[in-house]
């Protein structure tokens, strides 16, 4: 499962969602370039998911558009694939067959061709040999690793993912984050995580944005080298002060020190 097709370039333009009488994102700008990693942190209930949701044209938004390469986009696309914090497999269809589904509607009509992509997509996330069992045998951390086969496996050019590691225990957590972070320099395509954990999105985006109030309150570039080190100083640092600034401490709270350090942190 390699390729050197590229990432989608992603513009949202003054996006609004309201769900009745009450606004939930109110006037969101953001531009992610082809092959970017962005993760979108905030706390329960700011509109992450549903920034994804109208990502994936899954819902429509109320005013705004999404781009997709400059296009805007109303419909499901091909090239935009998602994964979520459960791994929604069947339980009736063999592992195999559950990463074969993530090639309906591709052009890989052949079964033959499907059936190897599929093999490959299994070899890539580690369970080349677990391909003939049912969903159940697996752990936690295995579906969840299938799931991300599913979803590579028709070398989508946008992997929306809502919380996909938020239900993992800590250690297979960290593994399936090396996992992401390789395929997603190998497939290059343009990564959008939604994490309720911050040291997550210091592992692996390129760029953490946080919303809050509907809006974006802080849109920060990681430029640490990768693999990201947690022991390292920057690192820890990073994610402390991010932490804090999630939790609200809002920028007319702090100090112009404090806002100058986490902006020279972080870029
Ligand atoms: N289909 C819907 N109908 C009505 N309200 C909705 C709908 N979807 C989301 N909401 C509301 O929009 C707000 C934001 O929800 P959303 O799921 O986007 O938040 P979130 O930041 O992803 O939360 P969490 O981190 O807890 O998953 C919530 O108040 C939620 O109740």
């Amino acid at each position: 499962m390699t390729s050197a097709n590229h990432g989608i370039h992603l513009k949202l333009e003054n996006l609004r969602k309201s769900f009745h009488s009450q606004e939930v994102l109110r006037g969101i700008d953001l531009e992610v370039l082809p092959g970017q990693f962005v993760a979108i942190v905030g706390r329960s209930g700011c509109g992450k998911s549903t920034l994804l949701r109208l990502i994936s044209s899954l819902v429509p938004p109320t005013e705004g558009s999404v781009l997709l390469d400059g296009q805007r986009s109303q419909h499901l696309n091909s090239d935009v694939r998602m994964m979520f914090q459960d791994s929604r497999l069947l339980p009736w269809q063999r592992v195999i067959d559950n990463v074969e589904l993530g090639l309906i509607a591709t052009k890989h009509k052949s079964h033959t061709t499907s059936r190897q992509k599929a093999r490959e997509g299994l070899v890539s996330v580690g369970l080349g040999d677990r391909g003939k069992e049912w969903p159940a045998v697996l752990s936690g951390g295995q579906q969840q690793r299938v799931s991300l086969a599913r979803a590579l496996v028709s070398e989508p050019r946008l992997l929306l993912l809502d919380e996909p590691l938020g239900a993992l225990d800590a250690l297979t957590r960290v593994e399936m984050q090396s996992l992401l972070e390789r395929l997603w320099q190998e497939q290059k395509f343009t990564a959008f995580l939604i994490t309720h954990d911050v040291e997550e999105a210091v592992v692996l985006a390129d760029r953490v944005v946080l919303i809050e109030d509907g809006q974006i309150a802080l849109d920060i570039s990681v430029d640490l080298p990768r693999p990201r080190q947690r022991g390292n100083a920057v690192f820890a640092k990073t994610v402390e002060t991010l932490v804090q600034r999630v939790l609200g401490k809002h920028e007319q709270e702090w100090s112009k020190a404090e806002v100058a350090q986490l902006e020279t942190i972080a870029k």
